[in-house]
């Protein structure tokens, strides 16, 4: 099993890391015959308007398009989430999502006088380090979106963070920066059911 780290832009290495922690094998992915070759890809923290158009420089967002349609597994980390959402407000007027996730996301949501912040979140009955920087929240979701963590006090309480929807995952935090690899072993373990049944398919 190999997982692809998108690496047009963003933070690939400590995803890279991460994963490499929690006992996957991990390669970064720039071409579309690397993402041919992966079971699961995890798409950066970083700038999704930069993300956005390299992936269209380097060919890769259809093809990415096309293997999201076909059941890959993918985990998008604040820019990644923005990828992976349906819908994006506060984007650029050119900027191009992969999709995937029926959610509505803003950008930069959290104001500009809380750039970045950690916090504990509840996540699948654990507690996690969130570290949020210019992140994303999830202002939607459709009806086949499981909301996995939210924002508790503040004044974004209650805000959706992290999401699933069958194969895919997203966050709006990083938890490749915090070494605290919850999120990055849950994303290991779709990855290989989804394997499993693909190969039980065949
Ligand atoms: N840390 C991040 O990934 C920030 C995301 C960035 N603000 C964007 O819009 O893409």
């Amino acid at each position: 099993m190999v997982i692809g780290v998108l690496a047009l832009q963003g933070d690939v290495r400590e995803h890279l890391r991460a994963l490499d922690e929690v006992g996957a094998s991990a390669v970064p992915v720039r071409r579309p015959e690397e993402l041919e070759a992966v079971d699961g890809l995890v798409v950066p923290g970083g700038e999704s308007t930069t993300m956005s158009n390299l992936a269209k420089v380097f060919g890769l967002l259809e093809p990415v398009r096309a293997r999201i349609r076909s059941g890959l597994p993918v985990y998008g980390s604040c820019a990644g989430m923005i990828m992976l959402a349906g819908t994006v407000l506060d984007g650029r007027a050119d900027q191009e999502s992969f999709g995937g996730i029926d959610m509505v996301v803003r950008r930069n949501a959290f104001g500009r006088q809380v750039d970045s912040f950690e916090t504990d979140l509840d996540f699948q009955g654990g507690s996690v380090h969130a570290v949020f920087i210019r992140a994303p929240w999830v202002e939607k979701v459709g009806p086949d979106v499981e909301v996995l963590a939210r924002v508790t006090g503040g004044a974004a309480d209650g805000r959706v963070v992290a999401v699933r929807q069958g194969n895919l995952l997203a966050t709006s935090f990083h938890p490749e920066l915090t070494g605290d690899l919850r999120v990055h072993d849950l994303f290991v373990r779709m990855v290989s059911d989804a394997k499993t049944k693909e190969e039980a398919k065949r």
